[in-house]
């Protein structure tokens, strides 16, 4: 089986995702990218740190003109402005320029600032991915979408900025908590819900040596999944269509993941989105009763949390949907399914659709 996956853009290949067990073939893959001419910066932090950091110094020690680190506080609450500007100010004591690399080692926060810092440093330098969360691996250290959260609205500051490579080492998962395994799950069971709905039944048939994190089952899914992300974002790299469908679960799944202050994972949130908008697709007669049925039982049989664990106030969080970055006009770019692995785009879905969606049970 090939080891990699190649992203194009304009049919041009951009960058490759290399799956792996180890980080064995890392240095020569970044010898690839012309390290030994240029500074490498390692951005990650305080949990990936004392498990990976090494291992990898140890690795690219000796094969770059100058290799440093940073490493920075982790949670989504560091996702902002302000660890941006203090990786600028180490970047410049370090007097990175232009031909210089980013390395994000960690998971989708990690990813995100580093690729925003990247985007913006001296307009622009090279960076690569070394995603350590399930949910990096999937979906966030695929199709260059950089940036930080801004007075708490998510990803309200950020750039297109493609990565120079994707090192997805799946034995790192070994040391991701339950917690963190099943926030990468709401991504790829979404994966499954819009665009492929033998990959959503093949999920729930194997959900036990998933859930067991057996090697070769996490190592498909994961395959299967960037395979997915990497189709919608070759076909519309800057969102301008239909990458809108990666963002099913996520328009009350964001306002979820803000109202509940960050407290819940990204994933799960979005697991929670993606049983909403599913209601909302069951109500507008498109998803059949039983299929309804099928979503909010997978997101059951992978541990889930509900708003039963989380209680919210659906007012408010309908209320935050409205600052959605995905408006349009005053309409909302709601994403839903006509059957499962069939997403759509909707912009005619109102307050009180969503307010009987929470209603539901
Ligand atoms: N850019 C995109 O396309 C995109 C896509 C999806 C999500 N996101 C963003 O990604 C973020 C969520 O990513 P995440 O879930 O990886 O969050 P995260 O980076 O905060 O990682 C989750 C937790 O797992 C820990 N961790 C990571 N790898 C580990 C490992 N191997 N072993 C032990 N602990 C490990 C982290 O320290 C953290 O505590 C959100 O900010 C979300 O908005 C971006
Ligand atoms: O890559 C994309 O496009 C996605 O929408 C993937 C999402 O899982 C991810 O959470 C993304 O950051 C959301 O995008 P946003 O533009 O709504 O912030
Ligand atoms: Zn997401």
């Amino acid at each position: 089986m090939c080891n990699a996956l190649t992203v194009h853009l304009n049919d041009e290949p951009i960058y490759d995702i290399f799956f792996a067990n180890d980080f064995n073939s890392l240095p020569e893959l970044l010898a690839g990218q012309g390290i030994a001419d240029r500074r490498v910066c390692i951005v990650t932090e305080s949990n990936v740190a004392p498990l990976y950091l090494d291992e990898i110094r140890n690795q690219l020690d000796g094969k770059c003109k100058e290799l440093i680190s940073i490493i920075f506080e982790a949670g989504e609450s560091q996702k902002n402005l302000d660890t941006v500007k203090m990786i600028y100010e180490k970047l410049i004591l370090a007097k990175f320029d232009r031909k210089d690399l980013l390395v994000a080692l960690g998971g989708g926060v990690t990813g995100d600032i580093t690729g925003f810092t990247a985007a913006t440093y001296l307009r622009g330098i090279d960076f690569v991915q070394i995603p350590t969360s399930l949910l990096a691996q999937v979906d966030s250290s695929i199709g260059g979408k950089t940036g930080v959260d801004f007075d708490s609205y998510k990803n309200m500051v950020g750039a297109f900025h493609m990565p120079k490579l994707v090192y997805i080492n799946v034995s790192t998962l070994t040391t991701l908590s339950d917690e963190q395994f099943i926030s990468g799950m709401g991504e790829i069971i979404k994966h499954g819900l819009i665009k492929d709905s033998a990959y959503f039944d093949w999920l729930i048939e194997n959900h036990d040596r998933i859930l067991a994190r057996d090697k070769d089952v996490l190592m498909e899914m994961i395959r299967v999944s960037c395979n997915i992300k990497r189709v919608v974002v070759e076909n519309d790299p800057t969102e301008k269509g239909d990458r809108a469908l990666l963002n099913f679960g996520h328009t009350l799944g964001h306002a979820i993941e803000r109202y509940l202050d960050l407290k819940l994972s990204h994933g799960a949130c979005v697991g929670i989105g993606c049983c909403l908008a599913s209601v909302i697709s069951y109500n507008r007669g498109d998803i059949t009763e039983d299929e309804l049925h099928k979503i909010i039982h997978a997101f059951d049989m992978f541990g889930f949390p509900t708003l039963k664990d989380y209680p919210v106030d659906a007012d408010a969080v309908i209320e935050y949907t409205k600052n959605d970055k995905k408006m349009v006009g005053d309409k909302i770019k709601f994403i839903l399914l006509h059957t499962i692995g069939d997403a759509y785009i909707n912009t005619n879905v109102v307050p009180d659709d969503m307010k009987k969606a929470f209603e539901w049970h």
